[in-house]
């Protein structure tokens, strides 16, 4: 395999089955996986090459496990990202404790990662509102208080989930000029990562 060209590291983290897997499969590959649940051993790479005005930026996106066996893991993952979508199951409020966790490990570890943070699977609130447990509105207000985006997404529609992977190219574009014209002497933009295809899932 040859060695892809990375402009921006990005980390999906989040609970086991909050549908981080089912996030990258639908922006990436335009699908939604249906069959029974495969979960995320250590973790997976993808490189997704994306629009943003006259460029092209490729994110590189690290899918982790969220099972908590795999934590020390997934810590591996987020160093030096740029990004992270930090996802909670929009029917599961014990998925938004582990998203909290998640934001605390980048807000001390991670300090140029822009965290996004994703409500998912919002098509299950659609057919039937009771099933919700996160109120939209505490989701905003801890996004705001943590310097977040945040977005409600659902892969099996494919709901806001352009959206999100079009805001992180378009937010790394904009902070990455930015470091070009403060003349840091750090241009971003020409980071060369490769990275290699890590893990798998179980079958
Ligand atoms: N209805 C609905 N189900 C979803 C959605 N996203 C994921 N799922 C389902 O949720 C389950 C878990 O999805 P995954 O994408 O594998 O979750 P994950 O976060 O990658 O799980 P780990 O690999 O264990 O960390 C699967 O059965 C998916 O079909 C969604 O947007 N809507």
């Amino acid at each position: 395999m040859s060695a892809m060209r990375v402009d921006a590291k990005v980390v999906m983290l989040g609970k086991e089955s909050v549908g981080k897997t089912s996030l990258v499969e639908r922006y990436v590959h335009h699908r939604f996986l249906v069959g029974p649940y495969q979960n995320t051993i250590g973790a997976a790479f993808v490189a997704k090459p994306i629009q943003v005005g006259e460029k092209v930026i490729t994110l590189g996106i690290w899918d982790t496990a969220g099972s908590e066996r795999y934590e020390a893991m997934s810590r591996i993952y987020y160093r030096g990202a740029r990004a992270a979508i930090v996802c909670y199951d929009l029917t599961d409020s014990s998925s938004f404790q582990r998203a909290r966790f998640w934001v605390k490990e980048l807000q001390n570890c991670e300090e140029f990662c822009k965290i996004y943070l994703c409500g998912t699977k919002n098509d299950l609130i659609m057919a039937d509102r009771s099933v919700r447990q996160i109120d939209y509105h505490d989701a905003q207000d801890f996004a705001e208080e943590i310097g977040a985006r945040h977005f409600e997404t659902s892969s099996k529609t494919g709901s806001n989930v352009d959206e999100l992977f079009q805001a992180i190219a378009e937010d790394y574009n904009d902070t990455a000029f930015q470091y070009m014209t403060e003349d840091t002497g750090v241009d971003l933009g020409q980071r060369k990562d490769s990275y290699f295809y890590s893990c798998c899932h179980n079958n």
